[in-house]
């Protein structure tokens, strides 16, 4: 039946309708039923295949990024792979639909990755970028189940130069930048043959962790970031790009605390030097020549070295608020390196051949120490690490009981402050207090009582 303008009749355009989707149902019924599914599987991917080959139109430009190529029978992993799957990775939470979710041996986090066929786009510099993460079965690969994974990097071909030159490199940096951040820090000792041996430094001991003067605190942050950024600075004044700081006080202040959150904050590696264990100045070169760059070679209780009595044993027959001031000839450290050696070849050989040098000496006598250590360009910044005042105390409170003289416990603060003046009491010995309780007014109690010992003991011996 036709309409008068000669076009088909609405009942006619409706059973060639119903007529068309019976047959394609039918179809669609006979594929699932008669064809298997690996079948299928493969007539889609060979579909893909084909609709991203005519993708490639001539006006795009395509990055492939392997994850690994075989080269002379050799699989070599490709870093850049690597650093793409970072970078996307990181933004997976703004457009993935589908991700694939593991929990690494040994870590509470879960891990997320691409899943296979993820698309994403991006404009970067005004410029769309479209990736592509494919895994498709390697057919040239000896090995059956070898499966080829790479990234698709599509841009419009006037933008090619963009992608070799600026994008790419900006992913790359990226992805150095996260595992500078993610870098796991190393601490170097002594083994028995006298060579370095390096373990996992997991201390968590951060400047936040630190009880400190605030400000001593700012000022110690604000070298280390000057230092770390002044690279061009250091070639230009023609100077070796290292810096040494002096820790000096009494034990327990936290020298060694003050390395370690240096240490984390620079994400460095640490070197710990105990001199006694050198046998001469050629080992002590050789042993220095062997630190990397990025790190921190720590050298502890360096007036041991400088013909100055053995602190440790002289401590045990100091009083607490004698420790750090006492002296005394008898005991002599058996180091076989002459101090001159140390400071030859801290100024000369070593610091040349190295970039980023931390050198850090701590010492309980300052005023034993030669002169030559001590003066600028070899310990550039002096730090007293001191017996505990009232801000440091603050930061302890807060960390230790969660706890701050406003809100909690404001009579108790304030005691302590009026006695933690008179004393000579150091950090560790009140954290040690604060630790025996969980409740903070029974340990905010404790304190003041180990405060009142300590200022009555002072009393007496005066
Ligand atoms: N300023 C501080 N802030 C926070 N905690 C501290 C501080 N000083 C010491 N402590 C605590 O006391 C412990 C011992 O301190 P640390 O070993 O850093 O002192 P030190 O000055 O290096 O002592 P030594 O000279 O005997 O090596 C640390 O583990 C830390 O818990």
């Amino acid at each position: 039946m036709e309409s008068r303008a000669g076009l088909p009749s609405i009942a006619t355009l409706f059973s060639a309708y119903a007529t068309i989707t019976t047959f394609i149902t039918l179809l669609q019924q006979a594929f699932n039923q008669f064809i298997p599914q690996r079948v299928q599987d493969y007539l889609y991917e060979k579909l893909e295949q084909w609709f991203r080959k005519s993708k490639s139109s001539p006006s795009l430009f395509t990055l492939v990024i392997e994850q690994s190529d075989e080269l002379e029978g050799f699989r070599n992993h490709n870093q850049v792979f690597d650093a793409c799957e970072k970078y996307l990775c990181s933004k997976l939470s703004n457009f993935a639909n589908r991700l694939k979710v593991t929990r690494p041996r040994a870590e509470d986090m879960l891990a997320f990755s691409l899943a296979e066929g993820q698309e994403f786009r991006e404009v970067y510099e005004g410029v769309e970028f479209t990736w592509n993460y494919i895994i498709s079965s390697n057919e040239n690969s000896e090995r059956e189940s070898q499966e080829r994974r790479y990234f698709e990097l599509t841009i419009e071909k006037k933008h090619k130069d963009k992608a070799l030159n600026s994008y790419l490199p900006f992913v790359l940096n990226f992805y150095n930048e996260m595992q500078e951040k993610q870098k796991e820090l190393k601490l170097h000792t002594l083994d028995k043959y006298g060579g370095w041996h390096a373990i996992e430094f997991k201390h968590p001991f951060t400047f936040d962790s630190l009880a400190m003067d605030p400000d001593m605190k700012k000022a110690i942050t604000d070298d280390l970031d000057r230092f770390i950024k002044r690279k061009e600075f250091y070639k230009r004044i023609g100077r070796a790009w290292k810096r040494g700081y002096l820790l000096y006080g009494p034990p327990g202040t936290g020298k060694s605390s003050l390395v370690a959150a240096m240490a984390n904050h620079l994400k460095f590696d640490v070197y710990d030097l105990q001199l006694s264990q050198v046998d001469d100045d050629a080992t002590l070169r050789n042993l220095m020549v062997w630190t990397t760059n990025k790190s921190i070679l720590v050298i502890e209780d360096i007036d041991c070295c400088s013909g100055l009595p053995n602190r440790r044993e002289n401590m045990e027959v100091c009083s607490d608020d004698d420790q750090g001031s006492n002296g005394g000839d008898e005991n002599w450290s058996a180091s076989k390196i002459s101090l001159s050696g140390l400071l030859n070849f801290l100024d000369g050989l070593w610091s040349s051949c190295g970039d980023e040098r931390i050198i850090i000496f701590t010492t309980n006598q300052k005023d034993k120490l030669d002169p030559a250590l001590l003066r600028p360009g070899r310990m550039d910044m002096h730090i007293h690490m001191s017996y505990l005042t009232m801000p440091g105390f603050r930061i302890l409170a807060s960390n230790y009981l969660d706890v701050s003289d406003d809100d909690d416990h404001p009579l108790l603060f304030k005691e302590i402050e009026s006695l933690i003046g008179n004393v000579n009491i150091t950090a560790a010995q009140v954290a040690e207090e604060i630790l025996r309780s969980e409740d903070a007014e029974i340990a905010l109690r404790g304190v003041i009582e180990l405060l009142k010992k300590k200022k009555s003991e002072r009393t007496k011996m005066k």
